[in-house]
């Protein structure tokens, strides 16, 4: 089969997202007031990102697929309405609580979502959109359909191809400090694998000089900025909404608060909703969509995390601080995580 146009438009962005890096990598200034030998390792590993940055292609799905039920959305009443394409997406980050926020979400009268993720914009594109509004939950006029699959903040061609469903795609990615994120990834890798290395050598291509190994994806899902490029070539910065998913634990009404007035949505999710339940550590709903009882989130959401060497740590704070100024630049907000 011949390409199909979304296809060559993405071949048109990758070359483009290269020259963007490349330009950014070399032109900030970051690290160059200070070039010791950590600093020019973190140099060499931000060539190495730059060659890696971009994923392998997804793994498509050829054939038309049923819907499995365990996609089931939400009803509208009486089982009216229509299922429509989302206008939202939380595309990102893995980690980042991108589950915290859509269950927060449903909340709302006005919000329809998906459950489960449906990776439509990376693994499942070759199924078509008809087989994507198919997982839809029906909804009535007004009403905001959305559905979250983190690993699309890090799908080179998702992207293009979101544009291509609809250039006015509301887009939300939760953002967490990139190495409590990593640290997560790994321990929820680890609870399926527990026989992997260490999370200290799996962070290192050299642990004597140094030399970060990047193109571990629990090291490069964190670099923000650079991700962050790529999105910018298809949608302008006031249709991406960022939250912090340090604040969605400690305030998520305030959270919700700034994610409902980005959606168009009369505020109605507030401190009313929430409880912080001191067993689980986190806050919880006092009511779930569509049911009277509180609800937290599962035992796989706030896992404890191994502890991880301090001086380890340390050099992920140093290799990313530059990634975090330029995100914060970029978004116009401080998320903190370099204090
Ligand atoms: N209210 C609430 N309850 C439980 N957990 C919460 C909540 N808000 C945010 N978080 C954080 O969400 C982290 C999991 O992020 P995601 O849902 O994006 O993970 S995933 O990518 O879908 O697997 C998860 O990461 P870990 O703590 O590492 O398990 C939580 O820290």
């Amino acid at each position: 089969t011949s390409p199909s146009p979304v296809k060559a438009q993405d071949l048109t962005s990758q070359t483009r997202t290269k020259r963007l890096v490349y330009e950014w990598t070399g032109g900030t200034g970051y690290g160059a007031a200070r070039r010791s030998s950590r600093v020019l390792a973190d140099e060499r590993a931000r060539q190495v990102v730059e060659d890696s940055l971009i994923l392998p292609p997804p793994d498509l799905v050829a054939s038309r697929r049923r819907v499995s039920p365990r996609f089931a959305g939400q009803l509208s009443p009486l089982g009216e309405g229509s299922k429509k394409l989302p206008q939202a997406l939380i595309i990102g980050v893995k980690k980042g609580g991108t589950r915290a926020l859509l269950e927060f979400l449903r909340v709302h009268p006005d919000i329809r979502a998906v459950g489960a993720e449906p990776h439509f914009f990376d693994r499942n594109y070759d199924n078509g959109l008809e087989w994507y509004r198919e997982l839809m939950p029906k909804t009535l006029e007004g009403q905001i359909t959305m559905e979250k699959t983190p690993s699309y903040f890090v799908t080179r061609e998702a992207p293009a191809r979101i544009s291509a469903m609809s250039r006015d795609t509301k887009l939300i990615v939760v953002v967490r400090d990139p190495v409590t994120r990593a640290i997560s990834d790994y321990t929820q890798t680890l609870s399926k694998k527990p026989d992997i290395p260490s999370f200290e050598s799996l962070t290192f291509k050299n642990r004597t000089t140094g030399l970060i190994d990047t193109s571990w994806s629990a090291i490069q899902i964190g670099i923000y900025a650079k991700h962050l490029d790529n999105w910018l070539q298809y949608f302008p910065m006031d249709q991406i909404l960022f939250v912090s998913g340090e604040r969605l634990i400690s305030d998520p009404a305030g959270e919700l608060g700034r994610v409902q007035d980005f959606l168009g949505l009369k505020r109605i999710i507030t401190d009313k909703h929430f409880y912080f339940n001191q067993t689980k550590g986190f806050p919880c709903l006092k009511k779930a969509e569509g049911s009277s009882k509180p609800h937290c989130l599962g035992k796989t959401k706030g896992r404890t995390h191994p502890n991880i060497d301090p001086e380890v740590v340390q050099r992920l704070r140093d290799f990313y601080r530059p990634f975090n100024m330029k995100f914060y630049q970029m978004t116009g907000r401080f998320f903190g995580w370099d204090d």
